[in-house]
């Protein structure tokens, strides 16, 4: 397979629930080692777009591949070449830790996978619970457990479905440095979440879906120039401002002034006539805008 082959190819992609159009036509598509954001509003159709990915769904109309393998007509080689962390927490009671890494290994046809099982579980710090049963497992721990099961085939494509929603901030930082380890040594991520930070701190692109439709899909540093309202918050040595500047600056609980900018030339001349004024700047934060203002902006614009 060419590197020229995408890790995952989508082609206007449909999907109709009665009366749901959860996918109306999204093409997209993943290079090989890209470390990929999918980010949309709740009911965008993110986790419908992965179903028909992982081959638990069927599209309507369009295509997906995964590594080149068509979904639907060569589904078993896409589900091998992808690795699902899914949503919901979802388990089989019966076996502990280890046995149930056995025998998802068993489903891909691994019969000696301990090193590799052993690595994944020490990575995700499963070690010392891998003879524990499933279900005394923590809602954390059994997080884990999914992200291991996922990982067990060492899938080249690994798509993670809001895998830190309830976990707490250990389990965020074991993960992200294993998933961003695995990316590393060139396995592609496809990650959707709510917690813009982290596709900011860790996706090069993302796409961002709304009603089924791809609203802008571009690199995170193109994306976060999209917006340049940065805002700048002064605490004052006066209880007035310069006239000039009154309805411009509000004023914060806490008694700092607050104001948006587009460009800096407007707090360079804010703080001349501050100055100009005898008025004395004793605290200044400045804040740059993320992710989370650029989505905002764009889900309100679309
Ligand atoms: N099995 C189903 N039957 C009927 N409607 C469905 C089904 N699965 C999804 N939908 C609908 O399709 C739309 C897209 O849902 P989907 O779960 O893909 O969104 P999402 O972007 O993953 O949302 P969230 O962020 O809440 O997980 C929603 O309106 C949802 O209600």
């Amino acid at each position: 397979m060419s590197e020229a082959t995408p890790a995952i190819h989508i082609g206007d992609l449909r999907k109709r629930f009665r009366t749901t159009q959860a996918l109306d036509g999204v093409s997209l598509d993943i290079r090989q080692g890209e470390f990929f954001g999918l980010l949309g509003p709740n009911g965008a159709g993110k986790t419908t777009l992965i179903s028909i990915l992982a081959g638990l769904t069927r599209a309507d109309a369009g295509q997906a591949a995964v590594m080149g393998h068509d979904v639907v007509r060569d589904y078993r080689q896409a589900r091998r070449a992808l690795g699902v962390v899914p949503q919901e927490l979802v388990y089989d009671p019966f076996f502990n830790v280890r046995e149930t890494l056995r025998i998802q290994s068993g489903y891909f046809g691994l019969r000696h996978n301990e090193a590799w099982i052993d690595e994944i579980m020490h990575h995700l710090d499963l070690a010392r619970h891998a003879d524990k049963n499933t279900q005394s497992l923590s809602g954390g721990m059994k997080r884990r457990l999914l992200v291991a099961q996922a990982l067990v085939h060492k899938p080249p494509v690994i798509v993670l479905d809001e895998p830190t929603a309830g976990v707490d901030v250990d389990l965020r930082r074991s993960l992200w440095e294993f998933i961003s380890r695995l990316n590393g040594e060139g396995h592609t991520v496809l990650l959707t979440t709510h917690y813009l930070e982290e596709a900011e701190a860790l996706c090069g692109r993302i796409a961002m879906l709304k009603s089924g439709r791809i609203v802008a899909c571009d690199t995170t540093r193109n994306l976060l120039q999209l917006t340049n309202e940065h805002c700048a918050q002064l605490r004052l040595d006066a209880e007035s401002i310069p006239a000039a500047w009154q309805g411009r600056l509000a004023r914060d609980a806490d008694g700092c002034w607050r104001i948006n900018f587009g460009d800096y030339a407007e707090l360079e001349a804010l703080l001349a006539d501050l100055r100009g004024g005898g008025i004395r700047v004793l605290e200044m934060h400045l804040q740059e805008p993320d992710l989370e203002d650029v989505f905002t902006d764009i889900m309100k614009r679309t």
